[in-house]
C-alpha cells in the first residue's frame, strides 16, 4: 500500500517537468467577480498566486467585481443594465465602478496575495499608464426596423494602449502586479472595461505564455452539454457560429483568441471556485479548464 508520502511524492514527480516549462513565464490570471466567492475561497487563491510565484512563475493578476459593483449599486439604489455583457456605465455610475473595482476588490486580491508571503501591488489601469482607452462603440440591430444602429454604452471602453512599463518594473522585483480593469481616455476620462478584455490585452502586451480565466463553469461546454478539455481557435469560432457558444461565454473565448492572436501559446477557462485550480492547470496534464490553442 502506498503511504501519504508516496503519494505526495508521486505528485511532486508529475509536477516537476511543468514546473520547469513555466519556470521564469508570464501567466495572466483573469479572476472573475463570480469566481471569487467567500473569503477563504479569495485566500485560497491568494495562496495559489504566491506559490506560482515562489516557484519562478511571474503571474500577473487582473481581476474583475461585477457582482460586487452589483451590490454597490443596490446599496445605493441605482439600476444598472447590461448590453451583450457590458454594463451601460453613466458619469455617476463610472465613479462608483472605479471605487468598488479599484478601491475594494483590487486591494483585497492584492492583501490575499501578500498575506501568503509574497508581495502583490494593486493598481488600475490608470495608474502608470498602463490602460489609455477609448469609449466602446457597439451596434445592436433593432428588432423592429432590422436595422443596425449605435448605441452609446456611456464610460465603456476598450484598451487603445497598454504600457507594460510599470507592470515589467513589478514583475522584475519580484513583486505580483494586481490590476483593476479601468482606463484612462486621452482626455482624462475614466473608462469602465470589462475585465476579460483587459486580461486579454495585457497578456498580448506582454506576450504571455498563459492566460487562465477563472469563472464560475468548468469551461466551455460542447453543443450535448459535455465539457471540452481542448478546442482549437477554428473550433471555437463555429462554436460561436452555431450557437452552442453563448452569452458571457461569447466575450471570454473572443478574449482568449485575441491574446492567441497576439502570441500568447495558450488560453484556459476554468472554474475558479475550485481549489487550487490555478495549480492544477498549469501543474497537471490535461488541466480541468478548456484549454484554446491556436
Ligand atoms: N458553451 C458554453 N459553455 C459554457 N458556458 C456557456 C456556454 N455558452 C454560454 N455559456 C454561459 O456563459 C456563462 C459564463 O460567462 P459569465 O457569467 O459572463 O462569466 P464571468 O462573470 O465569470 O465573467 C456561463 O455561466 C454560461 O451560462
Ligand atoms: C464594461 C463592464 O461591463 N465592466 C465590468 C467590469 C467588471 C467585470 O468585468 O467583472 P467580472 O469579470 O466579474 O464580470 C462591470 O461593470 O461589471
Amino acid at each position: 500500500m502506498p503511504t501519504e508520502a508516496q503519494d505526495q511524492m508521486a505528485i511532486l514527480a508529475g509536477a516537476l517537468p511543468y514546473l520547469k516549462r513555466y519556470d521564469d513565464q508570464l501567466v495572466v490570471v483573469k479572476y472573475g467577480g463570480h469566481a471569487m466567492g467567500e473569503e477563504e475561497s479569495a485566500l485560497r487563491f491568494g495562496r495559489d498566486i504566491a506559490l506560482l510565484e515562489q516557484v519562478g512563475v511571474n503571474p500577473v493578476v487582473v481581476h474583475g467585481g461585477g457582482p460586487q459593483i452589483n451590490a454597490m449599486l443596490k446599496r445605493l439604489n441605482v439600476q444598472s443594465t447590461f448590453v451583450n455583457g457590458l454594463r451601460v456605465t453613466d458619469a455617476q455610475m463610472v465613479d462608483v465602478v472605479e471605487m468598488v473595482l479599484a478601491g475594494t476588490v483590487n486591494k483585497q486580491v492584492a492583501e490575499a496575495i501578500t498575506r501568503a508571503g509574497v508581495i502583490a501591488v494593486g493598481i488600475s489601469g490608470k495608474d502608470g499608464n498602463l490602460i489609455r482607452a477609448r469609449k466602446a462603440e457597439r451596434t445592436m440591430r433593432d428588432p423592429e426596423t432590422n436595422e443596425e444602429r449605435e448605441i452609446d454604452l456611456g464610460f465603456v471602453g476598450e484598451p487603445e494602449h497598454v504600457d507594460t512599463k510599470v507592470l515589467r518594473l513589478l514583475i522584475g522585483a519580484d513583486i505580483v502586479p494586481v490590476v483593476a480593469p479601468v482606463g484612462v481616455g486621452e482626455d482624462g476620462q475614466t473608462y469602465n472595461i470589462n475585465a476579460d478584455t483587459v486580461a486579454g490585452a495585457i497578456a498580448g502586451a506582454l506576450g504571455a505564455a498563459r492566460l487562465l480565466m477563472l469563472t464560475d463553469v468548468a469551461g466551455v461546454r460542447g453543443p450535448d452539454g459535455q465539457h471540452i478539455p481542448e478546442m482549437t481557435v477554428a473550433e471555437v469560432r463555429a462554436g460561436i457560429e452555431a450557437g452552442w457558444i453563448s452569452g458571457g461565454m461569447i466575450p471570454k473565448v473572443e478574449t482568449c483568441i485575441y491574446a492567441i492572436e497576439k502570441g500568447v501559446q495558450g488560453a484556459v477557462i476554468l472554474d475558479g471556485r475550485v481549489p487550487h485550480a490555478v495549480l492544477a492547470e498549469l501543474f497537471t496534464a490535461g488541466g480541468p479548464g478548456t484549454l484554446i490553442k491556436p
